[in-house]
């Protein structure tokens, strides 16, 4: 479904400002893969995830999707292959926006802009059958303003926008780092079950080790531009937070830093 061939990135090359973000990169993703990315500050997974959506141009390489190269493709031209959603619950809604409207846009992504958001009766009711899944009670507040919702609310809403036309990739970077404990525990159940619905193939940052290890059904770890570890089934769920970590020292010959470590 994702294959990325070789891919380097260098920002501000040849200057003192020079920052390899990716190292040759080469990922092969399946057909409902759900893989967990950790690493430390400054690994590249953002760059990775920026790479495939098209914020970021590689400088070599080859990004394919669906058996689509798409290496130069658009980041607005590729919506409608990838979903994101970000960490700031803020980032992936319209807050003077109803959430309907919100997801009239998100149904639309990828194609035409048109100048209204066109909602129809059938298409309320399709919203709202969408909104149930999540269980807050969202389908009964269509017409209430994104504004008004909590950060986890809020979150689960993007994420549902996210995945409304079923991407090829689904992207999630670091969703539920801003939210509190309990929050974030929904929000990973909510992205778990919409994920395996819809079958979608899935790559999500996290800087939670244990989060990393639970949830998805493979895990690669990136260090200085590089993935230098990737487990899958049994493997990794036979794996506990104090095996990721010798790992690491194992490969690396080094502790790994300030948050990862944290969590
Ligand atoms: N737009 C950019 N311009 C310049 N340098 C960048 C840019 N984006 C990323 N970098 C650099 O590329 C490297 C990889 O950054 P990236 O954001 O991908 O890491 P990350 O693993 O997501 O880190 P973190 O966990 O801290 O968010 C870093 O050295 C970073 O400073």
């Amino acid at each position: 479904m994702l294959k990325l061939r070789n891919i380097n990135k260098t920002f501000f090359p040849n200057s003192i400002n020079e920052r390899v973000a990716l190292s040759d990169i080469n990922l092969d993703l399946d057909d409902g893969d759900f893989v967990t990315v950790i690493g430390s500050n400054g690994a590249g997974k953002s760059t990775v995830l920026n790479t495939i959506a098209g914020k970021v141009s590689p400088d070599t390489g080859i990004v394919e999707i669906a058996g689509r190269n798409v290496t130069r493709m658009k980041d607005f031209k590729r919506a409608k292959y990838v979903g994101r959603v970000f960490q700031d619950p803020m980032a992936g809604t319209s807050p003077d926006l109803t959430i309907e409207q919100n997801m009239a846009l998100a149904e639309r992504r990828g194609l035409s802009r048109g100048l209204s958001f066109g909602i129809t009766k059938a298409k309320r009711q399709r919203f709202a059958a969408a909104l149930e899944v999540l269980e807050l009670g969202l389908e009964k507040r269509l017409s209430a303003k994104v504004g008004l919702l909590s950060g986890g609310q809020r979150q689960a809403l993007s994420l549902l926008m996210a995945t409304f036309s079923e991407p090829k990739i689904l992207l999630l970077d670091e969703h539920t780092a801003a939210l509190d404990p309990e929050r974030a525990r929904l929000v990973t159940h909510l992205t778990e079950k919409v994920v395996a619905e819809k079958n979608l193939t899935t790559l999500m940052v996290t800087h939670n080790m244990s989060q990393a290890l639970e949830v998805g059904n493979r895990l690669i770890m990136m260090h200085e531009g590089d993935i230098i570890l990737d487990v899958s089934g049994e493997a990794k769920a036979s794996m506990s937070v104090e095996d990721l970590l010798a790992q690491f020292s194992n490969i690396k010959d080094a502790a790994v830093s300030d948050r990862t470590l944290l969590q």
